[in-house]
C-alpha cells in the first residue's frame, strides 16, 4: 500500500470512526427518546382511564340513586333533593328530571325545557343512555356528557375526563363506550366541538409516539407532538455521548497507531518490500594492473515513490533486524539477471559481486533463490561472486556450509569490510573463501599519520599467506592506487574509478573502459583465474 493510501485510510478510520458513533448515539438516543416517551404516555393513559372510569361510575350512582327516589315530580322537595345528590357527587355539575321529550326541572328550578329528538343518547351496556359533545342546555356553557335513565339526567363537565391542560404532558383523546369521541372545548362558533388532538398539537406536526388503553369500553389515546420529543434527546445524548466519545477516540487512536505503524521506518521498508521498491546501482571493480574493469559490486537502493533515492546503510541494518533482508537479497539477484543478463553473457570476464545479509548466509536459504534465478539465463556461476560481512559469521558453521555450498557450485566468496570486526583472522583461517575486501577506512589511513595506516599492510600481508585475492575499497585518489598497486593489490573499487552507476551507465562505462585502456589479450580476469 501506497503512503498516500495509508494515509487515506487512516483518514478515512478516522472520520468513520468518530462519525459512525456518533451517527449511532443520535439513532440511539432517537429510539431511546421515543421509547421513553411511549412509556411516559402509557402512563398518561392509564391515569386518564383510571380517572374516566370512576367520574363515570360516580355519575351513573348519582343518577341511579336519584331515579330510586319517590318525590312528587319538580315539586320543591324533589329539586331540592336533586340539588343534594349534585353537591354530593364529585362529576356531577346538574341533574334534571325530563318527561315526554321536556325537561321539566332542574336543581336549579322549574325549566319546561324541549329536548330534541337527537338527544336521545345512546344505550350503555350498563342500560344508561349516553350523550356527549351536547349542546349546551342546563345553562351550561361548557361541553357537556348527558347520562339518563328513568326520566332523569346527570350531567357531567366533559373538561373533568382529561388531565389539567396546565400539564402539557400529552394529547389525550378520549371515546366514551360506543366510540364517542368526548371534547376538550367549548364547541366552535359554527357549533363544532374540538377534540383533544386538534387543540393541543402543533398544525402541520403529526404526533411521533401515541399509547393507547382500553378498558370497559373506554379508550384513552395519549400522544405528544414531536417537539417534546427533544427533551426525552438530550436526556438520552447525556447517557450514550460519554461512550459515543470514548469509541470516537478508540477509532481515532486506532487511526493514529495504524498510520504511525504503517509509516514507521519498519512499515515504510515492509511496503517498500511489498511494491519492490528496490534497484541496483554498480560500481565497477578495476583490475589495479591494467586499469581493466573486470566486474561490478552491485549496491541496492530504494527508489522512494517520491523518486529520491536511499542508500543502503539508512535501511540494511534495519532490514537485518526485522527480517526483510531475504526478500531485500532476492531483489538484488533478481535486478542483476535482469539489468546485466546481456552484458553478462556477452563478455563471460565479468562478474558481478553480491552482498548478502547474515540471515542469507547462516540459513543458506540464498542457495536455493541463486539457483533458481540462475537457471536457464546463460550467467555462468563463476560471473556471481558472493559477498559476506563479519555480521553473517554469527553462527560459523551455518556460514561454513553455505559458502562452501556456493564454492563448489562455481561462485566465488569474499569476505567484506575485512578489518572493521574484531575477529577477522579467525573468519579467514576457518571459512572457506576466496577474496577479502579491505575496508574503505583502512585505505583511507594509507599515507596518513592514523594509528590504523599499517594495518592495510599486515591485511596485504595475512591475504598473501593464505592465498586470497585482494580487492582495496574506497579507493579515491592516485596516491592510493599507487600504494596498493606497489604492494600487489590485485583490485580496487572506488570513486577515483567511478561511483556506484545505474545499469545502462555501468554497461557504457565497460565499453569505454576497454577502449581507454586497451585490455590487453594475456590479462587473465579473476574469474578465469
Ligand atoms: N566515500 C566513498 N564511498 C565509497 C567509495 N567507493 C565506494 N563507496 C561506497 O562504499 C560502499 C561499499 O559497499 P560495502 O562496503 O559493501 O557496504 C555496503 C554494503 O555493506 C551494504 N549493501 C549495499 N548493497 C547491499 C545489498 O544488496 N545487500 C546487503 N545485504 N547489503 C548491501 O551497504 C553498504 C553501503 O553501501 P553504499 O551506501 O552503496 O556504499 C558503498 C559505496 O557506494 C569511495 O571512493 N568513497
Amino acid at each position: 500500500m501506497r503512503r498516500w493510501r495509508v494515509i487515506v485510510v487512516a483518514v478515512l478510520l478516522a472520520l468513520i470512526g468518530t462519525t459512525v458513533p456518533l451517527a449511532a448515539t443520535l439513532y440511539m438516543s432517537w429510539q431511546m427518546a421515543l421509547a421513553a416517551q411511549r412509556e411516559q404516555l402509557g402512563h398518561a393513559a392509564e391515569l386518564a382511564l383510571a380517572r374516566a372510569g370512576s367520574i363515570y361510575a360516580d355519575a351513573a350512582t348519582t343518577l341511579r340513586s336519584i331515579a330510586a327516589t319517590d318525590f312528587e315530580h319538580c315539586s320543591p322537595a324533589h329539586i331540592a333533593l336533586m340539588r343534594q345528590f349534585a353537591i354530593a357527587s364529585l362529576a356531577t355539575r346538574n341533574i334534571g328530571y325530563v318527561n315526554s321529550g321536556v325537561l321539566e326541572c332542574d336543581i336549579w328550578g322549574i325549566t319546561q325545557q324541549r329536548i330534541p329528538r337527537e338527544d336521545d343518547g345512546r344505550l350503555q351496556p350498563d342500560g344508561l343512555s349516553l350523550t356527549v359533545n351536547d349542546r349546551p342546555r342546563y345553562s351550561e356553557q361548557r361541553p357537556s356528557m348527558v347520562l339518563r335513565f328513568g326520566g332523569y339526567e346527570v350531567v357531567v363537565d366533559q373538561l373533568r375526563f382529561f388531565p389539567s391542560p396546565s400539564l402539557q404532558l400529552a394529547v389525550i383523546e378520549i371515546r366514551a363506550p360506543g366510540d364517542i369521541r368526548l371534547v376538550t372545548e367549548d364547541p366552535g362558533p359554527e357549533g363544532t366541538p374540538i377534540v383533544a388532538a386538534e387543540m393541543r398539537a402543533t398544525p402541520g406536526e403529526a404526533p411521533l409516539a401515541s399509547a393507547a388503553r382500553t378498558a370497559r369500553g373506554w379508550t384513552v389515546i395519549a400522544r405528544e407532538p414531536r417537539l417534546s420529543l427533544g427533551e426525552h434527546m438530550r436526556n438520552a445524548q447525556l447517557l450514550l455521548l460519554p461512550l459515543a466519545l470514548f469509541l470516537a477516540g478508540l477509532f481515532a487512536g486506532l487511526a493514529i497507531w495504524l498510520s504511525r505503524r504503517r509509516l514507521s521506518p519498519r512499515g515504510e521498508l515492509a511496503l517498500a518490500v511489498r511494491n519492490r521498491e528496490f534497484l541496483a546501482h554498480y560500481q565497477p571493480i578495476i583490475e589495479l594492473a591494467t586499469g581493466r574493469c573486470i566486474g561490478a559490486e552491485a549496491l541496492v537502493r530504494w527508489r522512494r515513490p517520491d523518486g529520491s533515492l536511499v542508500r543502503p546503510d539508512l535501511f540494511i541494518p534495519l532490514a537485518e533486524e526485522t527480517g526483510f533482508i531475504g526478500p531485500i537479497t532476492d531483489h538484488v539477484v533478481e535486478r542483476v539477471v535482469d539489468d546485466l543478463g546481456d552484458l553478462l553473457r556477452r563478455d563471460r570476464r565479468l562478474h558481478i559481486a553480491i552482498n548478502l545479509g547474515a540471515a542469507d548466509i547462516s540459513s543458506g536459504r540464498i542457495l536455493p533463490v541463486l539457483e533458481a534465478a540462475l537457471a536457464d539465463t546463460g550467467i555462468e556461476p563463476q560471473q556471481i561472486w558472493l559477498e559476506a560481512t563479519e555480521r553473517g559469521f554469527v553462527d560459523i558453521e551455518g556460514a561454513r556450509h553455505t559458502l562452501a555450498a556456493l564454492r563448489r557450485r562455481g561462485h566465488m566468496t569474499a569476505i567484506d569490510d575485512f578489518g572493521t570486526g574484531y575477529s577477522g583472522l579467525k573468519y579467514l583461517q576457518r571459512l572457506p573463501v576466496d577474496a577479502l575486501k579491505i575496508d574503505k577506512s583502512f585505505i583511507d589511513a594509507v599515507g596518513t599519520e592514523a594509528p590504523t595506516s599499517h594495518v592495510t599492510e599486515h591485511i596485504i600481508a595475512m591475504a598473501r599467506e593464505l592465498k586470497l585475492r585482494i580487492v582495496a575499497e574506497g579507493v579515491e585518489t592516485e596516491a592510493q592506487a599507487a600504494y596498493l598497486r606497489q604492494r600487489g593489490v590485485g583490485f580496487a573499487q572506488g570513486w577515483l574509478f567511478s561511483r556506484a552507476l545505474p545499469p545502462e551507465e555501468f554497461a557504457a562505462f565497460c565499453t569505454r573502459n576497454r577502449k581507454t585502456f586497451g585490455v590487453p589479450a594475456n590479462v587473465e580476469t579473476l574469474a578465469a583465474e
